[in-house]
């Protein structure tokens, strides 16, 4: 449902992703007869009428949303967390709204074993670590490390129940690889040969170190990262320990799609997986549905120069075996309790970065 005051009015947007997506601005109105309609809009449009209940002003109208409940406007850079897209459904302010409280998921690790699908929980990681570290551990530049997980097992399970209740706050299931859903885009499109002039293969040691990141999740030893519900920038992630440059932090993973089939999504977690020279074959990660910690890692303000300082983080998208895959690598010594920041740009310039925090 739209909103029948007319003066501002919701701008339908296409779907965004860090990389490859025009951003288009239009406005909808609602007619006599309650059909939405899409009306030109001019940027600097102002509404003497309607204003932000944030910032009492109210210019750029196309990014003034109006409550669906009480007509009281905010625009989307005024809220906290942000929306970098004006949602195409109903939408309720922070007082309408039915207050999502994010309930701590239970610190039982049967309950924690179930929700990751764990079924050998190693216990002794510190063991394990030791023995595996002897495949992966070099000094030779550019090898990927594996993640070193926190010694204290009851901390682990708390970084998990940390993820697991950010996951069941925005209703998605745990999944940490890429998922091939029918009527989405079948695993046979994944093919990097699409791409012009491919995608850089991961060196064969790296591929051995990402294999040993997932057995570790297997038995569930995870990443030493904390999800953090933070009232301006909504979930984010901590290094709960300190990580190491060039550390594997995870894999971004989540539902395979066309981006052909996602242009009209809200989703602000979109990821390019397969940027193919043919446009109706351009592969997206969409992880509202099935995904990691990796949809919680926030992103810089790529227009300050404090935004580019923070980033610690980088997603890289190589080829495993001819198909595309996105790790996100710790470029450089990241401090226990440093927030994780990537740059949602990698690409291309199309996500809106410039009311990030
Ligand atoms: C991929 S999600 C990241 C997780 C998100 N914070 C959440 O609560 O689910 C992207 C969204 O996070 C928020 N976000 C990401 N980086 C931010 C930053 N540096 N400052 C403020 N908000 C940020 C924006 O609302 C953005 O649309």
């Amino acid at each position: 449902m739209v909103s029948t005051r007319t003066v501002v009015l919701r701008k339908m947007t296409q779907a965004q992703n860090p990389h490859s997506f025009e951003f288009k601005s239009s406005k909808r109105s609602e007619s006599s007869n309650g059909e939405e309609l899409e009306v030109e809009e001019k940027e600097d449009d102002y509404y003497d009428d309607t204003y932000c209940e944030n910032c009492g002003l109210g210019h750029k109208p196309a990014e003034l949303l109006l409550c669906d409940k009480c007509d009281r406007g905010f625009h989307i850079f005024c809220l906290r967390p942000i929306l970098v897209t004006v949602p195409k459904g109903s939408w309720f302010c922070p007082s309408c709204a039915d207050s999502k409280k994010v309930t701590k998921f239970p610190l039982v690790q049967t309950r924690i074993e179930d929700f990751f699908g764990i079924q050998k929980f190693a216990q002794d990681c510190g063991k394990k670590r030791r023995r595996s570290g002897r495949v992966v551990v070099s000094k030779k530049k550019r090898k990927l490390l594996p993640f070193s997980p926190s010694e204290d097992p009851e901390r682990r399970l708390e970084q998990m129940a940390s993820l697991a209740t950010a996951l069941r706050a925005v209703g998605a299931k745990y999944s940490n690889e890429l998922t091939y859903v029918d009527g989405m885009a079948p695993r046979s499109a994944n093919v990097t040969a699409l791409e012009e002039g491919g995608i850089q293969p991961l060196a064969r040691d790296n591929i051995e170190t990402l294999k040993l990141c997932y057995s570790m999740i297997k038995r569930g030893v995870f990443p030493p990262l904390m999800v953090v519900a933070d009232p301006e920038e909504g979930f984010t992630v901590e290094a709960d320990r300190f990580i190491k440059d060039l550390t594997i932090i995870t894999e971004y993973v989540g539902d395979v799609d066309y981006l052909k089939n996602r242009e009209n999504d809200d989703g602000d977690s979109m990821m390019t997986l397969l940027h193919a020279a043919d446009p109706s074959k351009i592969l997206v990660i969409c992880p509202d549905k099935r995904s990691n910690i990796a949809r919680f890692i926030n992103g810089i303000n790529n227009h300050t120069m404090d935004g580019k300082k923070k980033q610690n983080v980088k997603a890289i998208r190589c080829s495993v075996n001819g198909e595309a895959r996105v790790l996100l690598v710790a470029i450089r010594d990241i401090k226990k309790g440093e927030r994780l920041y990537y740059n949602y740009n990698g690409y291309l310039n199309d996500y809106p970065t410039e009311h990030f925090i």
